[in-house]
């Protein structure tokens, strides 16, 4: 009997809650539905298996992001009950990243590491913080780092001979990469493991001491926080969220860059005689002019960034029903799945030879699909423009020095072997070699 009687409520419970989703349930089932094996659960089977996620993820937003742009630029997946669009639609996705700038709540768990930093932070808390940090990354204030960020990568290129690694066959940069990039944006010698101790030391820093030890972003931040009442856990949350956005990001585009150099050893040398062209003698030290001047450098990034980039999907929120610029409506609570990745391959907006790297279809004559590996809109990455410096600078002072080499793409296409932790990276820690030029 108190079997029956649980069930009976189990229903009813289950009816009113559909009821009370009814729109939602009618705006849904106009977006066609991304093809699941195991229908009531969804896209959440794809975490059962946990050592596999990082893997299955990376799957996910590659299957459902060519699938949107199948369907025209939209679709939908539920994960249990929870209502998810994957979005490639160009205007759609613009639409969506300048005007919806809540983060969807699936990234509860990034906020848990990150607290209430600008990055993961509800609206109202973000709006705050962003005003705070936006000082922090005005053209001026990037210029002024260039000398610093000039010796930290002939630093790298150094460390690379300083360990054997050159003409010694193939080795995985990664390690060496990361630990450059968070020592750019941090300017510490620390290793990664001994964060915490960084982190609770610029707390310290706010008082004064040691002032002049530190410099670069954090330095920023704390003269920042000297003038605007900001206390000890958001400075330490800022903290974490550059070591979050800046760093990881960086050294993987470096990577993806380099790997691709390895791949396609012509536009490696299209790029060592670009910057031999600039610089003229090849013992010269760079300077942010000739930075400028390295169009092709930048071209060649872009690339790697439309294909491979770290940021393959973001995530947002809709709090109420909207309707976009294409006229579909999404209900309320709908949770948005932007596809970086297959936006950046969507070959009726890149082309028949989307999927191919081509480092001059970002020429400026020519015409070019959605390109955002730094977002859009009022939640872009503040970041950006430091980026290009850093990773400019960095694979200037190598390839200047070596040849970088590994195993060559048969065809125009280029294959990297990714999962998805935190960010899109190649599986292999990015193996390459080195020659003396
Ligand atoms: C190639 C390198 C980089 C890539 C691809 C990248 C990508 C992104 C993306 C996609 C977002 C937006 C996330 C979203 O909309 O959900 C973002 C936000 C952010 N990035 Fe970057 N980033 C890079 C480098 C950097 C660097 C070097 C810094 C700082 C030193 C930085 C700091 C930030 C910050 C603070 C945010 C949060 C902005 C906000 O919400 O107001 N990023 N980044």
């Amino acid at each position: 009997m108190i079997a029956v009687l649980l069930f009976v409520a189990l229903v009813l419970c289950y009816i009113s809650f559909r009821c009370k989703r009814r729109r939602l349930y009618e705006l849904a089932a106009l977006i066609p539905e991304a093809p699941m094996p195991i229908p009531f659960i969804g896209a959440l089977q794809y975490t059962i298996n946990l050592k596999d996620l990082p893997y299955n993820i990376m799957n996910i937003i590659k299957r459902f992001g060519m699938f949107a742009i199948e369907q025209g630029g939209l679709i939908k997946f539920w994960a249990g009950p929870v209502l998810f669009v994957a979005m490639t639609d160009p205007t759609d996705v613009e639409f969506v990243l300048r005007k919806c700038l809540d983060k969807s709540n699936i990234m509860w768990l990034l906020q848990t590491v990150t607290g209430n930093s600008g990055i993961f932070a509800p609206v109202h808390i973000w709006v705050r913080r962003r005003k705070l940090t936006v000082p922090a990354f005005s053209p001026k204030i990037i210029n002024s780092y260039t000398d610093i960020l000039i010796q930290k990568c002939e630093k790298l290129a150094q460390r690379f001979s300083k360990e054997n690694l050159v003409g010694t066959g193939t080795f995985k940069a990664w390690s060496y990469v990361s630990s450059h990039t968070l020592d750019t944006v941090f300017d510490y010698t620390k290793k990664k493991k001994e964060l915490e101790d960084v982190v609770d030391e610029t707390s310290n820093l706010q008082n004064g001491e040691n002032y002049k030890t530190v410099r670069c972003f954090l330095d920023n931040l704390i003269v920042l926080s000297r003038t605007d009442d900001i206390t000890d856990i958001e400075l330490r949350e800022e903290v974490l969220t550059f070591l979050f956005g800046g760093t990881d990001t960086t050294a993987v585009t470096l990577c993806n860059t380099l790997k691709l150099l390895a791949k396609y050893p012509t536009v490696q040398e299209k790029v060592y005689e670009e910057i031999m062209q600039v610089l003229g003698d090849p013992t010269r030290t760079i300077t942010k002019d000739d930075l400028q001047q390295l169009k092709y450098l930048e071209r060649v990034v872009k690339e790697s960034l439309r294909l491979f980039p770290p940021a393959p999907i973001l995530l947002r929120k809709i709090c109420e029903e909207t309707e976009l610029p294409s006229g579909k409506i999404l209900p309320a609570d709908t949770h948005i799945f932007i596809g970086i990745w297959a936006a950046g391959r969507d070959p009726k907006h890149w082309g028949p030879d989307a999927d191919c790297f081509d480092p001059d279809r970002f020429l400026p004559d020519r015409p070019t699909g959605l390109f955002v590996p730094f977002s859009c809109g009022p939640r872009n990455c503040i970041g950006t423009q430091f980026a290009f410096m850093s990773i400019k600078l960095a694979i200037t002072a190598l390839i200047r020095r070596y040849k970088i080499t590994g195993e060559e793409e048969k065809g125009p296409a280029p294959h990297m072997d990714c999962s998805f932790n935190i960010m899109m990276k190649a599986n292999d820690d990015y193996e390459i070699g080195l020659e003396v030029r």
